[in-house]
């Protein structure tokens, strides 16, 4: 059996929030991460408005008292003045990961040229992962899971295929994907024999 995960999941949108248009983050990375994810999940879902502080409130809570394990979050990473999710995430970081931002908009130049407007960054807050993703809906499933062909070669890995192996060497829990959603990578001296 797989262990459990607590995840948060946090849309920042000034409109979903206030209730101008329906959220459509939430229901987005919920969907993504049971249908790639083979452990049992522990979601805690927020919404809030581009606030900084409010979103570094809501990170710290969701990593110190909920203990999620890993936290992602959408919108608020472009370049308009109440986009702020970025500044309010390094805000809340003991480490960067650059390396989920660059893969980021790497694989989001093959589907959008304004990819490189979003400033997402991932970082370390204690044992937990915090990593931004856009706000486009759409966003979350391309850059978690990356482009694959018709026949469902990868052609751009997914920045998620790196999120078992970092969680392992930060303590958390032992994630498995499914692997026709996506196929995680570990060093052979980290693979545990399929549950
Ligand atoms: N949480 C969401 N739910 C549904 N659609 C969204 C959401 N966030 C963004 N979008 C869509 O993606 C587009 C670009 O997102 P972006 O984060 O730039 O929004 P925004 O212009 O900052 O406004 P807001 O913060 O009010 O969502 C939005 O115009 C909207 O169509
Ligand atoms: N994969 C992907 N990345 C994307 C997009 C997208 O549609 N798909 N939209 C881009 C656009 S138009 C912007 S302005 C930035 C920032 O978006 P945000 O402010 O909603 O976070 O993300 C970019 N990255």
């Amino acid at each position: 059996m797989s262990e459990a995960v607590r995840i948060g999941i946090v849309s920042v949108s000034d409109r979903a929030s206030s209730g101008v248009y329906e959220d459509k983050g939430l229901p987005a990375l919920q969907d993504w991460l049971s249908r790639a994810l083979r452990n049992p999940i522990h979601f805690e879902p927020r919404l809030i408005p581009d606030e900084r502080a409010l979103i570094a409130q809501t990170l710290r809570e969701l990593v110190d008292e909920a203990r999620c394990d890993l936290v992602l979050s959408t919108g608020g990473t472009g370049p308009a003045l109440r986009d702020v999710t970025p500044e309010a995430t390094l805000d809340v970081a003991d480490r960067e990961m650059p390396g989920f931002g660059e893969q980021m908009r790497q694989i989001s130049l093959r589907f959008v040229p304004t990819a490189i407007l979003s400033r997402q960054v991932a970082v370390i807050r204690g044992k937990s992962l915090i990593i931004n993703l856009p706000g486009q809906p759409k966003a979350i499933a391309e850059t978690l899971e990356g482009l694959k062909s018709s026949d469902g070669e990868t052609l751009v890995p997914g920045i998620f295929a790196a999120v078992p192996y970092c969680i392992d060497l930060i303590g958390g829990p032992y994630l498995e994907t499914v692997e026709a959603v996506l196929k995680a990578f570990r060093p052979k001296s980290a693979q545990r024999p399929a549950t």
